[in-house]
């Protein structure tokens, strides 16, 4: 998509608990806002600041996660499994340093901005890669006046920019608007809390694969 230059990645790390139609379309809103070829999809171990009980386990979540990628331009992986890693500021440096021939941004919603300040190291992730914010409905005041925010407000770059800049650096905060999704896995597990025996238990597949995501790709998924 970049059509020159190294390939663009955005990471979207996520408990997945499970996935749902707005991961997707965050997803494919990213890309095309940022000019990015892939989006994969970092299905946690589990989040360091999230409670364990109610989480479903990585095989559940992971599958939940393939079922809502399919023919679309975004790869499951659990590659924190992989590596070992459960903090994002170390996945982050791991990965930029396995791939140091692409370019990654790390995606996440509002929510998360909200109290980015409570994550390990978290100026150290901001120094790794660039970070795309999602607007999620709820959340983008407490963002905005969030002490991360108070930091990497002096980062800000407008979406063309950093999407025309020949190469990307770090800090760098984009902020991506588009019209707000209500959608929450809270909202699934609540009407649903057996969800993960929809998903039979399989394999996990570590690493992440390079095959070809070729078109055509379907559109957002209304769940
Ligand atoms: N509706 C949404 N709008 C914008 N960003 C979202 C939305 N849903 C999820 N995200 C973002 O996707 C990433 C992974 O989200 P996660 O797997 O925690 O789903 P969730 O719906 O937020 O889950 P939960 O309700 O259990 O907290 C996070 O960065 C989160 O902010
Ligand atoms: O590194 C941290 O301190 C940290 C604290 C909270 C969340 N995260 C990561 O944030 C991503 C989104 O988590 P979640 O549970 O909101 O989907 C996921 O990749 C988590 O591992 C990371």
């Amino acid at each position: 998509m970049t059509g020159h230059g190294p390939a663009r990645i955005g990471l979207l790390g996520g408990s997945f608990n499970p996935a749902h139609g707005a991961h997707r379309r965050i997803s494919l809103f990213a890309r095309d806002a940022l000019g990015l070829d892939e989006v994969w999809w970092l299905v946690s171990p589990g989040n360091p600041l999230k409670p364990k009980a109610s989480m479903a386990p990585l095989s559940a979540r992971f599958a939940s996660a393939l079922a809502q990628a399919r023919r679309a331009p975004i790869r499951v992986t659990a590659i924190e499994r992989e590596l070992g890693t459960r903090f994002t500021v170390d996945t982050l440096k791991k990965v930029a340093r396995r791939w140091p021939r692409r370019e990654f941004v790390w995606l996440m919603g509002s929510d998360n901005l909200a109290q980015f300040h409570k994550w390990r190291r978290w100026r150290d992730i901001a120094r790794t890669m660039p970070i795309a914010v999602v607007a999620r409905p709820g959340y983008d005041r407490p963002a905005f006046a969030s002490p991360a925010m108070a930091w990497l407000g002096r980062y800000r770059v407008p979406v063309a920019g950093f999407r025309n800049r020949a190469e990307w650096s770090a800090p760098a905060l984009v902020i991506l608007r588009f019209d707000p999704d209500k959608r929450s896995a809270t909202a699934i597990r609540q009407g649903e809390p057996d969800w993960a025996s929809r998903y039979p238990a399989q394999a996990l597949r570590d690493g992440v694969t390079h095959r070809p995501i070729r078109p055509p790709f379907e559109p957002e998924r209304t769940a």
